[in-house]
């Protein structure tokens, strides 16, 4: 645990804290509220918040929802397998972590608290670029399954060399994000003025101080063709994460993207952009047979896992779920996150016949209020 987090509301002797209270099932919604108790306020908004009038943020679980389940019976399904593989590497769980930025303002342990309870979830995590930790200290943390986010930073030199040193350290994909040419407008930080704490460790900033974070614009803006470049450099798979189109998602496999990433980036870029869970069905069709195909984007529940899995998902993410679970638990916090939701999703599996992630049929979802005729 060690120093506190930044302007972190301090504990007094014997008060017992909303992290010390046991919930009796998974309550994202209860975790969240725990969590806007203990960060200062802007501090949550800037987790907590979205683009413009944040209608994308608003829409995320409600278009999962949008989804009605078909259970099968009488398949007599003892045990449900949530084991799969991500480009080659095995996981116990089809629900990994989204890279999100600055942990160490969550929790004092910021990168290696969530490297430590991902790991103890067997779940997959994925480091951000704009990380307090460096990629070697959060590989040094565990050995659970890792992959690495890498955003353009200031200085082209400087991200090549993210990029190699992410394959050095034993990360087995490369996670090039492509919706953040630019910040998006968030009304919330504007309105608070949100600037970083003076000392947060912005591990992967270069000293001379040419990486400035959270700046508006990036320059030179990447293309398609920095796809095949950074899987050169990195010596790893290449993953595309930010993709909401058909005709996207076939250049982005086109120019050697081993998978693609459906993602609003939580609803913090483009306002109001298609829901992953609207897009998604049209980036499996155009590209399923020949890449790997993720999803998130308020993803709360074990049947949003599931929708996004028969929809031709291999894999979905948490981004803001593993927030309030650092900030309120630590590392037992996040893996607390993840098991609840994989013991949900095993759960709603069980109840709707199937045995094993790896092959979710498409026809277990059908649109809300859709009559199927067979
Ligand atoms: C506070 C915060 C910081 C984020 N930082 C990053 C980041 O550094 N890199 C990135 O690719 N995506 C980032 N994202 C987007 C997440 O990876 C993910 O796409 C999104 O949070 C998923 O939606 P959810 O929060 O509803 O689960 C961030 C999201 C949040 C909420
Ligand atoms: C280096 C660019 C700033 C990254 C900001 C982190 C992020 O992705 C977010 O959504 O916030």
């Amino acid at each position: 645990m060690g120093r506190p987090v930044p302007g972190q509301r301090r504990r007094a002797v014997g008060e017992e804290t909303p992290e010390d209270r046991e919930l009796p099932f998974l309550d994202l919604d209860a975790l969240e509220e725990q969590a806007r108790d203990l960060l200062p306020g802007e501090v949550f908004d800037y987790y907590a918040g979205g683009a413009e009038t944040e209608t994308t943020l608003a829409e995320a679980t409600a278009a999962w929802r949008s989804w009605r389940l078909r259970p099968r019976v009488l398949r007599g399904i003892g045990a449900v397998d949530l084991r799969t593989e991500l480009l080659g590497t095995p996981v116990r769980t089809p629900i990994g972590v989204a890279p999100w930025a600055y942990q160490g303002m969550a929790h004092p342990d910021g990168e290696l608290g969530t490297a430590r309870g991902a790991a103890a979830a067997g779940a997959l995590m994925t480091v951000s670029t704009s990380a307090t930790h460096t990629p070697e200290e959060v590989a040094a943390a565990t050995d659970g399954p890792r992959w690495f986010q890498l955003y353009r930073l200031h200085s082209a030199r400087h991200t090549d060399d993210l990029a190699r040193r992410a394959g050095d350290a034993g990360y087995r994909a490369l996670v090039l994000t492509v919706d953040l040419p630019l910040l998006g407008r968030r009304r919330r930080d504007l309105r608070s003025d949100f600037a970083l704490p003076a000392d947060l460790r912005l591990a992967n900033s270069p000293a001379d101080g040419g990486a400035p974070e959270l700046q508006p614009h990036a320059p030179a803006p990447w293309t398609f063709d920095d796809i095949a470049r950074f899987g050169d450099l990195s010596r790893l798979p290449v993953v595309v994460k930010g993709v909401l189109r058909g005709d996207d998602a076939v250049r982005c496999v086109e120019a050697g993207a081993a998978a693609v990433w459906v993602s609003t980036h939580g609803g913090r870029q483009v306002d109001p952009a298609v829901a992953s869970a609207h897009a998604l069905p049209e980036v499996v069709a155009a590209v399923g047979e020949d890449a790997e195909v993720y999803a998130d984007g308020g993803i709360r529940s074990g049947s949003d896992v599931l929708t996004a899995l028969a929809l031709g998902a291999s894999a979905v993410f948490l981004g803001r779920p593993v927030v309030w679970g650092l900030a309120t638990g630590g590392d037992a916090g996040v893996t607390g996150v993840l098991d609840g939701l994989a013991e949900e999703l095993a759960h709603t599996m069980a109840l709707c016949g199937l045995p094993e992630v790896r092959s979710v049929p498409r026809d277990t979802v059908v649109p809300a209020g859709v009559i199927r005729r067979t």
